[in-house]
């Protein structure tokens, strides 16, 4: 059986315990983190940037794994690259070549993704996966934890498996929005190869038991 990567995200924790979460995560056995960056005008919410990212890259050596909703990626990813971003994963919604700024990220030294809102189909990004490291396939609206997931998503994964395993691409399939045990369970039956999940954690009575019940 293949090993699933559990990405614990911090969007639903409290952001003035953030060193503390770091150190459930890390305790728990989960070895990425997902970190949502929001401009407020990609989505309508607004949440961290590279100084954050910076600061919690003194307190874990964690995969960063950074998810930008925001609408000028190109301008500000290698803010995000200097602050300790391990993968940026930008969304193919955006107006930027998204080829060239995938080739840029990689050349830097870090790994490239592209995400994929629930109404962007696979044929978006299809010509792109040859060079990328993951795809991100939103599962919710981006924008807000604590949403339910979204079951007609599942035949997208189910479609983008079978895309990259035809192919042969060495590309991962991330899922995000509304992963809890049930959900979890579907998205690996459809092919996928992580999974990201923030309140389904944060807001559990145990958050370290919660991870954990992903890896049973
Ligand atoms: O990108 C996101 C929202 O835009 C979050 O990563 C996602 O929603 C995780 O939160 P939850 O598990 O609560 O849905
Ligand atoms: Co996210």
């Amino acid at each position: 059986m293949k090993k699933i990567i559990i990405i614990p995200s911090i969007l639903s924790a409290d952001f003035a315990a953030l060193k503390h979460d770091l150190k459930m995560i890390e305790k728990s056995g989960a070895e990425w983190v997902h970190i949502d960056v929001m401009d407020g005008h990609f989505v309508p919410n607004i949440t961290v940037g590279p100084v954050v990212v910076k600061s919690l890259r003194k307190e874990t050596e964690l995969f960063f794994d950074i998810h930008l909703m925001i609408t000028n990626p190109e301008k500000y990813w290698r803010k995000f690259k200097e602050a300790g971003a391990d993968l940026i994963t930008f969304h193919s919604e955006i107006s930027a070549e998204k080829k060239k700024l995938v080739e840029d990220i990689r050349s830097s030294g870090i790994k490239a993704g592209i995400s994929i809102k629930p109404k962007t189909s696979v044929s978006e990004i299809e010509a792109l996966l040859p060079y990328l490291n993951l795809v991100l396939i939103m599962t919710v609206e981006p924008g807000f934890g604590g949403q339910s997931f979204m079951d007609n998503m599942v035949a997208k994964i189910k479609v983008l498996r079978k895309v990259i395993d035809e192919n042969n691409y060495d590309c991962l399939i991330e899922v995000d929005g509304g992963i809890n045990s049930r959900t979890a369970s579907i998205c690996i039956d459809a092919g996928a190869d992580a999974l990201v999940s923030g309140s389904y954690i944060f807001a559990a009575e145990n958050p370290l038991e919660a991870v954990k019940s992903f890896f049973v």
